[in-house]
């Protein structure tokens, strides 16, 4: 009998493949680092190609070592990073450039162009979004007037455009043209709560509607996969973004409730149940599920530079070998030095969404040092949590809302930074006992689906706390970095304009 569900996880970083039992335990794991090109400052490339051969490397690997055959995989979830964007030759199959991804600001004149002839407010009422590069919007705009012939090709209905999920289902099914609702939420071309592609918004950016996916509930029927890939065809039955999966694996289906997930960047969704509520305080309203034609809405705010600033010390500064250095390395330092860094390193995410100022360190010293720049790495990423949740306590004022944090992705290993998390949000933050919540939810999407795994409230009571960080700051002491912080925010965002370097 077919009882294992697989998922696949399509990062930043890396692709996982993971296998789940029917009592939702881990069977096997495969991870594949992706390569990350950076062809100009603040662009962010990846290979369409391979992030395709990593899905199928890390598939055939997970299912060789737990050795499962496909056969008995009841069913496959897809969940990806959100709006990186492709766009292929519907007849070829192949891209007709780099994916651009969502860090990648390119377009950042395109949006001040577009906002400044007042395009904003539509986009956003529509789409619960804001004029920013990070949406896949623009890159299709891009692309097409970059990519010579594309447009032509576009309108003759040649090419197809797709967020990574759409990428992965085209190559995995052998041609499905197809989305979840979450994913189309990050186009910046979905009306969220009519559930369609806009009209009036594929004109404000010129995109024409041949090249967009089928855009179908999380939950359901995306095809098979071809045979000849695993051995034999898996039914593809659950797709979502990843933040929306990590949502769903770490089971916030209770309005009120709110998940932080710590990859690349930081993603905080507060879920607000059928309300598609609109934010004061520059949050994004998002689509955090849809089944049965029936869309739940969540707050979201994005950081773009979490995990990224790990990288940083790693692979910018050297400074560690390995990301899980950076916790003991940073417990090390002067906890007073007062020493801000300001990871701006494509811009300012929420709530500032300021695409062109670049970070900064406050507060060098001569005696500055290695433990210095990692505490302040890692306390950038709780700081700058904190002011999600402050706009989210701005935006939606519940009773019931954020009384605890829920925190998971690959930073979430660090017990330093949970604990000075608990400590500068003073609030308890959870952490699961599945860290892989994102390959969890969009596995127990798949497998609802099948039958293999409960309704989502039997789900939510299976969810397992591993440790609760306790706030133990007291609120003067918090209130004093909160404010060095806030003071170095303000500072670089004085400087908008990016530095340039010596004309030539
Ligand atoms: N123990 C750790 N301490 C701090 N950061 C970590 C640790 N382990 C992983 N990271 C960071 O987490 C990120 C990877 O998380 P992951 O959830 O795999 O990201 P993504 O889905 O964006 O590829 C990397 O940026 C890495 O630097
Ligand atoms: O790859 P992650 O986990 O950093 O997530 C990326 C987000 O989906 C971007 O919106």
């Amino acid at each position: 009998m077919s009882t294992f569900v697989l998922a696949i996880d399509q990062g930043t970083t890396s692709t996982r493949a993971m296998l789940f039992r029917p009592d939702l335990s881990v069977a096997g794991l495969a991870q594949a680092e992706i390569a990350q090109t950076y062809p100009a400052s603040g662009w962010v490339e990846h290979d369409p190609e391979g992030i395709w051969a990593s899905v199928l490397t890390t598939v055939r690997a997970v299912l060789a070592r737990a050795d499962v055959p496909a056969a008995s995989v009841a069913a496959l979830g897809i969940t990806n990073q959100r709006e990186t964007t492709v766009i292929w030759d519907r007849a070829t199959g192949a891209p007709i450039h780099p994916a651009l991804v969502w860090q990648d600001r390119r377009t950042a004149d395109l949006c001040a162009n577009l906002k400044a002839a007042g395009h904003e407010p539509l986009v956003t009422a529509r789409t619960g979004l804001i004029l920013d590069p990070y949406f896949s919007a623009t890159k299709i705009a891009w692309l097409l007037d970059f990519v010579p012939g594309a447009r032509g090709r576009a309108e003759r209905g040649e090419l197809a455009f797709g967020t990574i999920d759409s990428w992965l289902l085209w190559r995995l099914t052998g041609g499905l043209h197809a989305t979840d609702a979450t994913n189309a939420a990050r186009t910046a071309l979905f009306d969220i709560h009519r559930g369609v592609w806009d009209d009036d918004l594929l004109a404000v950016f010129g995109i024409p509607r041949a090249l967009l996916p089928e855009v179908r509930d999380c939950a359901g029927d995306f095809g098979t996969t071809r045979a000849d890939l695993f051995g034999a065809a898996i039914p593809i039955r659950g797709v979502a973004g990843d933040q929306q999966a990590a949502t769903i694996g770490q089971a916030c289906f209770t309005p009120g409730m709110v998940k932080a997930t710590y990859g690349t960047g930081c993603f905080a969704l507060l879920n607000t149940g059928a309300e598609a509520h609109a934010s004061r305080s520059r949050l994004l309203t998002t689509i955090a599920y849809q089944f049965g034609g029936q869309r739940t809405y969540a707050l979201e705010g994005s950081i773009f530079v979490a995990g990224a600033a790990v990288q940083w010390l790693r692979d910018g500064l050297g400074l560690l070998r390995d990301a899980a250095e950076s916790g003991p390395l940073a417990a090390r330092a002067d906890p007073d030095a007062g020493i801000y860094l300001v990871p701006a390193f494509v811009g300012l995410g929420a709530p500032h969404w300021e695409p062109d100022v670049r970070g900064a360190l406050f507060g060098l010293t001569r005696d500055t040092g290695p433990e210095a720049f990692a505490r302040a790495a890692l306390e950038s990423v709780c700081y700058q949590t904190h002011d999600l949740l402050a706009a989210m306590r701005a935006d939606w004022p519940r009773g019931d809302a954020e009384t605890v944090l829920r925190a998971d992705g690959g930073m979430a290993a660090s017990d330093w930074t949970m604990q000075r998390l608990a400590d500068l949000l003073g609030l308890p933050v959870d952490r699961p006992v599945v860290r892989e919540t994102t390959a969890l939810g969009v596995a127990y999407l798949a497998g609802w689906t099948v039958g293999v795994y409960p309704e989502p409230e039997a789900f939510a009571r299976a969810w397992r706390l591993e440790r609760r960080f306790g706030p133990t700051l007291s609120s003067a002491d918090r209130a004093k970095r909160l404010d060095g912080w806030h003071r170095a925010v303000r500072a670089l965002r004085g400087m908008r304009a990016p530095l340039e370097g010596p004309s030539s």
